[in-house]
């Protein structure tokens, strides 16, 4: 199926509750990374219409903010019912425009959805408080009540399951929501749009604006005084800019930033799993996860036998386009990624790393990279202290406990870190340790609802999903309530 024979296609902005084309008239190109083949033309959304969708979105609030929680988390249970019942559709636009296996397209349909039959939950649980008075005839009350309007700007690699993961909470808490996602992959915000319009969400409460001109619309946003929150999923780079330019009117910030998640394996490790673990945590999404595993450090007594294991099982996996059969990584988003890429191993390998596996692009050309391991990879190996975002294993030896836990901390980011032990004293000493805002034991994957998604440092400020989730779209406010003397 082409993404335009999907009902869920839409080539159009959503903004006030009409497809619209963008006010110039002007348009981007939409490709697929396998084959580079024109999927679409979307509407290329301008400041103006930005403006235009503020102005929608805070009206939509003013009315959307008195709708009860109750009612609200109906209107996202339907959402939630119709991104299930067209999974399959979700899916399948996704995998076209991003580029991973159709089989991954589906379980981020499945996490994306996650966020929003939780959040439907949770509106009816957004409690505050009656605190002590300190004296008699008064009270204090503490409301919990929306933030307001919120800007998302979102990244293509997730292009489903981060604007699922800001939306949900955001219109739980009563907010109204402009989103900007990436120009890779706009289809699945759309069709998102789609879908929540059927629900019944009231126009205006949802606006998502495709558009190639990012800083335009960010500015847009970001300087905008009714635009009460931004919420960034992306580098850390451009978290910076969004944190600086939301200076001046001291929005709210949640940023999903940048991540250099370390990969430690300890001698009284299960290497199986661990091969496992490491399989999954590398090569989902071809290395472009933000919580992907950049580092590799271990126990030199285990170390050549877990890179025999690990070369073994990335060797066996299978490379395509995302509609083959049996497919377990795809494509690069651009040849600009896959340039990244081939230049952090280049200067690996100038330093003295060994590769064990692959280190080339794929046979399959385009932007198809080989699944990768580098060996006894030096310190100062510019892939140590960057984001790889490919699918390049870098390994590096080490001695004792201490050692891999300075290792691990020799970073500016601090989102996900992964460690396989087995001994319960290390495994406490090492997950307090270790400085990173989510922490997987003996596990590959740690992203689901339940928990908070979240990092310290460079790597962000906030956390998605979880009871915690639905606080960074809420203000409190504090009532002082006298005159109640009997
Ligand atoms: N922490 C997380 O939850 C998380 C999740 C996914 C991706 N990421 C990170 O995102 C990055 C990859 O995504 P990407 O390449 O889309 O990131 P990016 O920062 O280049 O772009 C992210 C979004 O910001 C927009 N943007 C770009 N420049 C902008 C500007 N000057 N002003 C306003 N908006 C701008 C882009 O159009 C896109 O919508 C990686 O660093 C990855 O680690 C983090
Ligand atoms: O790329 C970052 C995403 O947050 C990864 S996950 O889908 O949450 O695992």
């Amino acid at each position: 199926m082409t993404a335009a024979g999907s009902r869920l296609f839409r080539s159009q902005a959503f903004i006030g509750g009409r497809w619209v084309d963008a006010s110039d008239g002007r348009a981007f190109e939409v490709h697929d990374p396998a084959d580079g083949a024109l999927i679409a033309m979307v509407a290329d959304c301008t400041p103006d219409d930005a403006e235009g969708a503020v102005a929608a979105a805070h009206r939509a609030f003013l009315s959307w903010r008195g709708v009860t929680p109750l009612e609200r988390g109906r209107v996202l249970r339907r959402w939630f019912d119709l991104i299930a019942l067209h999974a399959e559709d979700l899916a399948a636009l996704l995998a076209r425009e991003q580029g991973k296996p159709l089989a991954e397209a589906r379980s981020e349909i499945a996490y994306g959805a996650s966020f929003v039959e939780w959040f439907a939950e949770e509106a009816r649980r957004i409690e505050g408080d009656i605190v002590a008075s300190p004296s008699k005839g008064r009270e204090i009350l503490v409301l919990k009540e929306p933030v307001g309007v919120v800007a998302a700007i979102t990244p293509w690699n997730f292009p489903n399951a981060m604007i699922a993961r800001k939306v949900a909470p955001a219109l739980a808490a009563g907010c109204a929501v402009l989103v900007k996602p990436a120009a890779e992959t706009p289809l699945s915000a759309l069709a998102l749009g789609v879908l929540a319009q059927e629900a019944g969400l009231p126009q205006g409460v949802l606006n998502i604006l495709p558009s190639t001109r990012a800083q335009e619309i960010g500015s847009a946003f970001t300087r905008h005084p009714l635009v009460r929150k931004i919420s960034f999923t992306g580098s850390t780079a451009v978290g910076r800019l969004i944190m600086r330019d939301s200076a001046g009117t001291i929005k709210k910030l949640s940023l999903e930033l940048g991540g250099n998640a370390p990969f430690i394996v300890f001698d009284d490790a299960d290497l199986d799993a661990a091969v496992a673990g490491a399989i999954a945590s590398k090569y989902r999404n071809s290395g472009q996860t933000c919580v992907c595993a950049n580092r590799f450090y271990v126990q030199s007594v285990v170390y050549d036998d877990f890179a025999a294991r690990l070369v073994k099982a990335a060797a066996a996996l299978k490379v395509g386009g995302a509609f083959e059969p049996g497919v377990e990584q795809g494509p690069l988003i651009s040849l600009k990624a896959l340039s990244k890429v081939e230049a952090l191993v280049a200067d690996a390998r100038a330093r003295g790393a060994r590769v064990l596996l692959g280190g080339a692009r794929h046979s399959r050309g385009g932007t198809f990279y080989e699944p990768t391991v580098l060996g006894d990879v030096p310190s100062g190996a510019q892939l140590l202290s960057e984001e790889i975002f490919g699918p390049v294993a870098p390994l590096v030896r080490f001695e004792t406990e201490e050692e891999a836990i300075a290792l691990a901390n020799a970073s500016e980011f601090g989102l996900a870190s992964y460690f396989y032990a087995r001994d319960l004293g290390r495994v406490f000493r090492v997950a307090r340790a270790i400085e990173a805002g989510m922490v997987a034991v003996n596990e590959g994957f740690l992203s689901m609802v339940e928990a908070p998604f979240g990092g310290i440092k460079q790597s962000g400020i906030g956390r998605e999903g979880s009871r915690y989730g639905i606080e960074d779209y809420l203000e409190l406010k504090y009532v002082r309530l006298g005159g109640l003397e009997g």
